[in-house]
């Protein structure tokens, strides 16, 4: 059985009881934080920064937290999550000046890296820094908001993924951000995601660890 993450966005959390949030949904099951960043520059919104994952892992966080960097430029602000004690950083492609280096600056912290494709942006790049990479995330939807419908055609660039990753031979995981639900979880990681982002399906519930449940039934479903 293939090892599944699930990675509540806390967008869609209450910010007015972050610390509760975070420490319910990881009660209810969930494996990872994922920690949406944006600037409002190289996305039309503005989130959170180091200070609050800082203040999450002050207040007693100790599951992995998941940086998604929405941010231009991106290599100032890495240092600053290093130390706020992010697990994964990952970022945009089209926002780094020099992608190489930003992912060396990441991995040289501690933290491990991976780059984030928008649904246009082809995985061309990909395959110039494969050996670097620790996460490949694919967007389902364009990135700003919580709530959007997932885009079908990811399905086919999640296999295009799978078989890249596979052929490196390289442990890498491949994380799928946007849309995703409990009807869709099992047909996303049969085209091969491995690590799930849920936000709205999750935070606009009633009841967080009946979703996980079912989204982990579903998983456990997969067709081989
Ligand atoms: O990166 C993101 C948006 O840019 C969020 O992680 C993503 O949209 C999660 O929210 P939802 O599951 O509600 O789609
Ligand atoms: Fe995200």
């Amino acid at each position: 059985m293939q090892d599944y993450a699930i990675a509540p966005s806390i967008l869609s959390a209450d910010f007015a009881r972050l610390g509760a949030e975070v420490d319910k949904v990881l009660a209810d099951g969930a494996d990872i934080v994922h920690f949406d960043v944006m600037d409002n520059h190289y996305v039309p919104n503005l989130t959170i920064g180091p200070m609050v994952c800082s203040a999450l892992r002050k207040y007693g966080v100790t599951a992995p937290i998941d940086v998604h960097l929405m941010v231009s430029p991106v290599d100032r602000i890495i240092g600053d999550f290093l130390e706020a004690g992010a697990s994964y950083i990952t970022f945009h492609p089209e926002a780094s000046q020099h992608i190489d280096r930003s992912l060396q600056l990441i991995k040289q912290g501690g933290a491990k890296a991976g780059l984030v494709f928008n649904p246009a942006t082809p995985l061309d790049v990909l395959k110039y820094v494969m050996d670097k990479v620790d996460m490949v995330l694919l967007m389902s939807v364009n990135p700003g908001f919580g709530g959007q419908k997932f885009i079908p055609g990811t399905l086919d660039k999640l296999r295009e993924a799978r078989a890249l990753i596979d052929a490196s031979g390289r442990d890498i995981r491949l994380e799928i951000d946007g849309g995703v639900n409990v009807e869709n979880i099992r047909e996303i990681a049969e085209a091969g995601a491995d690590t799930f982002v849920a936000g709205s399906a999750i935070f606009n519930a009633p009841d967080y660890k009946a979703v996980i449940d079912r989204m982990r039934s579903e998983l456990a479903q997969v067709a081989r």
